[in-house]
């Protein structure tokens, strides 16, 4: 099958949408994150992300990427794999999100853990 190549627009099963420019030819590649979570204290910015991808011959890469949130003093990684099925490419990730807090004593509360599906917008 085609090598899996995330370069495109991505919308996640929250809404938000992933918009990946060329990936090199190290696997490198940068993009745009524009989020759907309303709890986003400013007006909705995209934020930057940078990543990089596998880029095996059998199209299910892994791949990590590191979003810097624009309207909050947070961090979020996801890390996830690239599956084609029946010809739709879908990711799979996981992500930790990491807000600043105040003090060490809060820093436990301070990542929080969760799981993100991918698919291609038309
Ligand atoms: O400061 C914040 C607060 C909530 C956020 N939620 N978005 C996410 C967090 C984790 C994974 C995906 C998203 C998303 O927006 O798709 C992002 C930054």
């Amino acid at each position: 099958p085609q090598q899996c190549n995330l370069a495109g627009s991505w919308k996640n099963d929250l809404g938000s949408k992933m918009y990946v420019s060329k990936v090199d030819d190290k696997g490198n590649f940068l993009g745009e994150y524009h989020t759907a979570v309303s709890s986003a204290q400013k007006p909705i910015e995209p934020s930057p992300l940078v990543g990089s991808q596998h880029l095996d011959e059998d199209g299910q890469c892994t791949f990590g990427f590191t979003v810097n949130w624009k309207f909050s003093d947070s961090t979020a990684v996801f890390v996830g794999q690239c599956f084609a099925e029946k010809g739709e490419e879908i990711l799979q990730t996981s992500w930790l999100l990491r807000e600043k807090v105040d003090s060490q004593s809060s820093n436990w509360k301070a990542t929080r853990t969760g799981q993100n599906t991918f698919t291609r917008m038309c």
